[in-house]
């Protein structure tokens, strides 16, 4: 049920109040109340998901963020890594939250990066094996037709009845062929990358359902779940802080519908459950007094509870974009930049929910290891979880996404490092919660990363030169394929981005350890009342696209929520 103003509330008791209907808070909503004694409410600070066509449309993805209505037009920190430049950070600012803008890659990462949370959390529970049936009630795969040959995928790694839509790419792009008969050759080729062991190339899988995007907003609150009458979400409104009840209990939150408005303040019964993302959620925690005494007490901010670790350990994945001249009047470029094309491929979206728009802007993703002899490791710690991960991405895009040149066809291999060793920081500069945080990824912040970037980026130039792609590559768009390592560093530096993959600035660790925000049940250390269920609380980064393990959190946050309460 919608819920339109506050005064709807007056009278309404909750059990649970979820903040943020993002990701994950959409998870914790939905499986609390499938009992229907359970009264929850969520509040969410952007609007509502539906109509909007750059979200609804899986191709349009690149259109929802950043700088839109549907997002919190957050910039970085100047980027030491970046050359000093502060970037775009894009957060979904919408119902669904980022599962709403992202790009609908769906990879679980490695059983390594969960075996490794199980290690640090000390609790087995969120080992790969044991996160299995939170994986299977999330995803709902649909399998390829049985006459497409050339998709593979492993039937056992997928469930069939979960809620969220998952599906494999259906237009068929020229360079499908190309990735995988150069990975082929290679002896590369990974038949399903969601098995738990990733390393290779494949098809990547997609948050798609017919054509549409599968947010947390359209499967988790589809109607079936938002017309349950002990279900209440709340639009538009912005969760401030979160204070002490009566018993001292952290279950009390308030909330604003404008800067400077009125400020309300309602009480859950049962507990709070902070489900704002990696920057939302630190950003909540300090402005209710929950963080570094030192760094609140600069702030003005009373103090509630000594809790240093809020903020830190802020963990992404650095992206560079190395685009080619190809030889090919296929690829997507045109859809981007004549108008013509454009009305085409729309109008059969529009009618059969078919074609290029159907789908994201890439088919195919790899996932490299650097030999254990590679000089970059030499004296370091293997900053991968294991050696089922990756420490490279490769995802191979059939054109330059956004904003072409008018003339030329090109294909854009994005290349990231996914087993980055720099750490950031989230802070406040000011007590209006309101105002914008003090956002620091620091992206290729150590010399390991720019090290890795540079492989990242060598290791898509030499993929190109597999004899599958002779005749298709004319020439180096944007980076010349004789670049010395030098020349590719300042590429990396005045080109690298973000993967938009901010995670572990309320980080889980095991009970009892010195640092970090939360236990591995995801109650608040050393507080009643308050638990964090989203990709703020990974320890670590996994190897991954980030929503999988989003989900993943969520399914088991919600069950380590019913069994606390017996509900
Ligand atoms: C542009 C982009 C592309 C991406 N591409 C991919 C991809 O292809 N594949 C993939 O796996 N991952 C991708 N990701 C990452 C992935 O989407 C996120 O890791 C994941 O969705 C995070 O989920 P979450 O629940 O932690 O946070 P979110 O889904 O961001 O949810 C947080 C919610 O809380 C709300 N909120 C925040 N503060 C407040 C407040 N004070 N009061 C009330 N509400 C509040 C927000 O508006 C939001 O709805 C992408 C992300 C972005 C932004």
């Amino acid at each position: 049920v919608f819920v339109e103003n506050v005064s709807q509330l007056n009278g309404l008791k909750f059990d649970f109040i979820v903040v943020g209907g993002g990701t994950a808070g959409n998870v914790i909503a939905n499986r609390l109340t499938e009992n229907p004694s359970v009264s929850v409410l969520v509040l969410e600070a952007g609007g509502s998901n539906a109509d909007v066509l750059n979200i609804i449309v899986p191709f349009f993805n690149v259109k929802a963020t950043p700088n839109t209505a549907q997002d919190w037009n957050f910039t970085t920190t100047p980027q030491v890594g970046l050359g000093n430049r502060a970037i775009a950070y894009p957060r979904g600012f919408v119902l669904g939250g980022s599962s709403s803008v992202n790009s609908m890659a769906y990879t679980r990462g490695s059983k390594d990066d969960y075996d490794r949370w199980a290690k640090v959390a000390g609790d087995s529970g969120w080992s790969w094996d044991n996160v299995i049936p939170y994986i299977r009630r999330n995803e709902r795969f649909t399998p390829p037709p049985a006459a497409n040959t050339t998709q593979t995928y492993d039937p056992a790694a997928h469930s069939l009845t979960g809620i969220n839509s998952v599906r494999l790419p259906t237009f068929g792009r020229a360079t499908d062929a190309l990735v995988l008969n150069a990975a082929a050759s290679l002896g590369q080729l990974n038949k399903d990358m969601n098995s738990g062991t990733p390393l290779g190339f494949g098809w990547i899988q997609q948050t798609v359902k017919n054509g549409s995007r599968s947010s947390s907003a359209t499967s988790y609150l589809a109607p079936q779940f938002i017309g349950r009458p002990n279900l209440h979400v709340m639009l538009n409104t912005r969760v401030t802080r979160i204070l002490k009840n009566g018993s001292g209990a952290l279950q009390t939150v308030e909330f604003a519908q404008k800067a400077g408005g009125a400020r309300f303040q309602i009480t859950a019964s049962k507990e709070v459950i902070l489900s704002a993302g990696s920057i939302g959620t630190p950003s909540i925690l300090l402005h209710s007094g929950i963080g570094d005494a030192t760094e609140l007490s600069q702030l003005g901010i009373p103090l509630v509870h000594n809790l240093p670790s809020v903020g830190k350990n802020l963990t992404d994945h650095p992206i560079v974009r190395v685009s080619w001249f190809v030889n090919s009047n296929t690829t997507f470029d045109d859809a981007e930049r004549n108008a013509t094309v454009a009305a085409e491929v729309f109008a059969q979206w529009n009618t059969t929910r078919t074609g290029l728009l159907s789908d994201s802007t890439s088919s195919q993703i790899g996932w490299l290891r650097l030999p254990e002899s590679s000089p970059i490791l030499r004296g370091v710690t293997d900053p991968s979880s294991g050696p089922l991960s990756p420490h490279i991405e490769l995802i191979f895009a059939d054109g330059i996404s956004v904003s072409p040149p008018p003339t030329g066809h090109y294909l854009t291999i994005s290349a990231a490092v996914v087993s980055p060793t720099s750490r950031g920081s989230l802070a406040l500069n000011s007590t209006d919660p309101f105002a914008q945080p003090v956002i620091n990824p620091n992206l290729l912040g150590s010399p390991v990363d720019v090290a890795i970037q540079r492989a990242a980026i060598r290791s898509a130039q030499n993929f190109i030169k597999a004899p599958a792609w002779a005749g298709y590559i004319l020439a180096p768009f944007s980076l010349n394929d004789t670049a010395s390592d030098e020349e590719v560093d300042a590429f990396s530096q005045t080109h690298a981005s973000t993967l938009d993959h901010p995670v572990g600035t309320a980080a889980m660790s095991a009970r009892g350890a010195d640092y970090g925000v939360v236990d591995p049940d995801l109650i608040v250390k050393g507080l009643r009342g308050l638990r964090i269920v989203d990709a703020s609380v990974f320890p670590f980064i996994p190897a991954a696209h980030t929503q999988a393990a989003t989900y993943i959190v969520a399914e088991r946050g919600a069950d380590l929520i019913k069994a606390s309460f017996g509900i």
